[in-house]
């Protein structure tokens, strides 16, 4: 998770409001002290800090705050505030589709700019929109290499020169040919320099004048904190940048502090950069940012990532099936290659709360990418199973499952483990069919759930393991969830239950290194 530290340290400061036995001026003070304190080390400017503190003291004076309103209204005091410091108050430039929107890259040198525009342009791509890329980066000797280098790898088409030396001609005449070619987003990288100087501004005035662009996006670098603010003012003052994208904010400290500061300028932050490869990118949005930071996790996003997937086609079947209570190894099979289309399976984790928690078991020996293997050889393993074995027809008896594991280059152990895990899931949607939760779909469970919250977590409690019901928090938390998963047609609750391992509930005792 980014700024994994100092979500862990909010988490646990805010911990302290379950734990009192009261919620006094004390205890308050001991809380807003360990929060500020990690906000400080995060190098969140400490007039933002003032700010914060101010706002979540504020909450003891109010007269309806007493018991546990209080403890609900200092979380939210916090939550809000943590959110204000992120937000910014102009909205970015929203693209419009059958048109060309030209998107121009400023940033210093090494501030990942080129690494950026590839993945901005990977993003675009994936969600339909006809993207290419010019390359007015004359100044750094390999950077139109570079831009092509990822151009045919991700295969977009790109435009530059090797002899021609002057940015603002290439960015001229590259735009003129897409916009021509009906281009929806042309991306132009342009040229940065070790520090804010008077050439690199003139340059950027004279490509924005040329191609005048609709967006223009300030790439920032996440690990040098506050002292963005100043970087990202002295952009805003050559030219009018319209949105923010901050990269490396994989495990750095100072994240927290640059974050703050680009907001503080009122530029909008739109994506962050997570690491070097093209699918290290998440859109941003303060409040999912603030919710998946305090461990809450990120409906709205998951959803998000649920459609991307196309985890949702086809369903309709497969929920008819769970209805009954069916669940074989081959719609463990579909639901598992549909996680996988979701991208990286830490950063799914992360957005159901209560899950990051568990990553550490579920991806032990490898971290993200030991997760990703994992799921890689469950679907060998049922690659080298029969029809017959995937649908249930016939059992998995020793000696097949010993075929399967020599099949699949897997060991026995693996093979037992799957099937374990296979048993657990298929409780749990027998279960679920049984008690009748999945009639009409999460809809009508939203419904009966908002009618009557506390016999229906009791419901579910049955076919769940009531941990984990706490862990994805509690009613709130489901009737949260639900209310995401209405806008998905068809939605349908058992269907994702299947996909993720460890919503079984129960955890995987006896589970093998992968
Ligand atoms: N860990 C991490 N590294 C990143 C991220 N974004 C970019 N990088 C790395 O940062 C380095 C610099 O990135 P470039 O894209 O080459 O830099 P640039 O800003 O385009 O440089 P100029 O074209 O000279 O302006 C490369 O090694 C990238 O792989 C990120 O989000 N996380």
């Amino acid at each position: 998770m980014v700024l994994a530290e100092l979500g862990t340290k909010i988490q646990s400061a805010l911990g302290k409001l379950r734990s009192a036995a009261t919620v006094d001026d004390e205890v308050l003070n001991i809380i807003l002290k360990e929060i500020c304190g990690a906000l400080l080390e995060s190098d969140v400017n400490v007039r933002l800090v003032q700010q914060l503190r101010a706002k979540v003291k504020a909450v003891m004076d109010l007269e309806e705050s007493v018991g546990a309103k209080r403890r609900q209204m200092i979380h939210k005091a916090v939550q809000d505030a943590l959110v204000s410091m992120l937000e910014p108050h102009s909205a970015p430039y929203k693209m419009k589709k059958g048109q060309s929107n030209v998107v121009m890259f400023v940033g210093l040198q090494g501030s990942g700019k080129t690494t950026t525009i590839a993945k901005y342009a990977h993003y675009y791509k994936k969600k339909g929109w006809k993207t290419c890329m010019v390359c007015a980066d004359t100044f750094r000797a390999g950077a139109f290499d570079q831009l092509k280098q990822n151009a045919t790898k991700l295969s977009i088409p790109f435009y530059g020169s090797y002899t021609e030396a002057d940015p603002v001609r290439i960015a001229q005449e590259g735009v003129a040919q897409f916009r021509a070619e009906r281009y929806e987003l042309i991306i132009v990288d342009t040229s940065g320099r070790h520090k804010q100087e008077a050439d690199l501004f003139a340059e950027m005035q004279e490509v924005y004048d040329v191609v005048a662009p609709d967006d223009v996006v300030f790439v920032m670098d996440s690990t040098i904190g506050q002292a963005v603010h100043d970087q990202a003012t002295a952009f805003k003052s050559a030219v009018p940048v319209g949105s923010v994208i901050i990269t490396k904010l994989d495990g750095h400290a100072k994240g927290g502090g640059a974050m703050s500061a680009v907001a503080a300028t009122d530029a909008a932050i739109t994506f962050y950069g997570t690491g070097e490869h093209f699918n290290d990118f998440e859109a941003f949005k303060a409040t999912s940012f603030v919710s998946r930071l305090l461990g809450q996790g990120d409906w709205e996003g998951l959803a998000e990532k649920i459609k991307e997937g196309g985890m949702l086609e086809n369903q309709g079947e497969m929920v008819k099936k769970f209805q009954k209570g069916i669940f074989t190894l081959r719609d463990m099979y579909t639901q598992f290659q549909s996680v996988m289309k979701m991208g990286p399976l830490s950063k799914v984790m992360e957005m159901i709360p209560g899950m990051s928690g568990m990553l550490g078991d579920m991806l032990k020996g490898g971290g993200e990418e030991g997760g990703t293997r994992m799921l890689k050889r469950f679907l060998y393993m049922m690659d080298s199973m029969t029809a017959a074995e995937l649908d249930g027809v016939v059992p998995l008896t020793p000696s097949r499952q010993l075929r399967v594991a020599k099949g699949s280059g897997c060991k026995p152990a693996e093979v037992e483990f799957l099937l374990k895990m296979h048993k657990q899931f298929e409780g749990v949607i027998q279960r679920m069919g049984k008690s009748g939760l999945m009639k009409g779909g999460d809809a009508a469970l939203a419904k009966q759930m908002e009618r009557n919250p506390n016999a229906m977590m009791q419901q579910l409690g049955k076919v769940m393991d009531p941990r984990m019901l706490n862990q994805m928090g509690g009613a709130q938390g489901m009737m949260k969830m639900m209310k995401q998963m209405q806008g998905m047609d068809p939605s349908q609750l058992g269907g994702l239950m299947g996909g993720f391992p460890g919503m079984g509930g129960g955890g995987f005792p006896g589970m093998p290194s992968f």
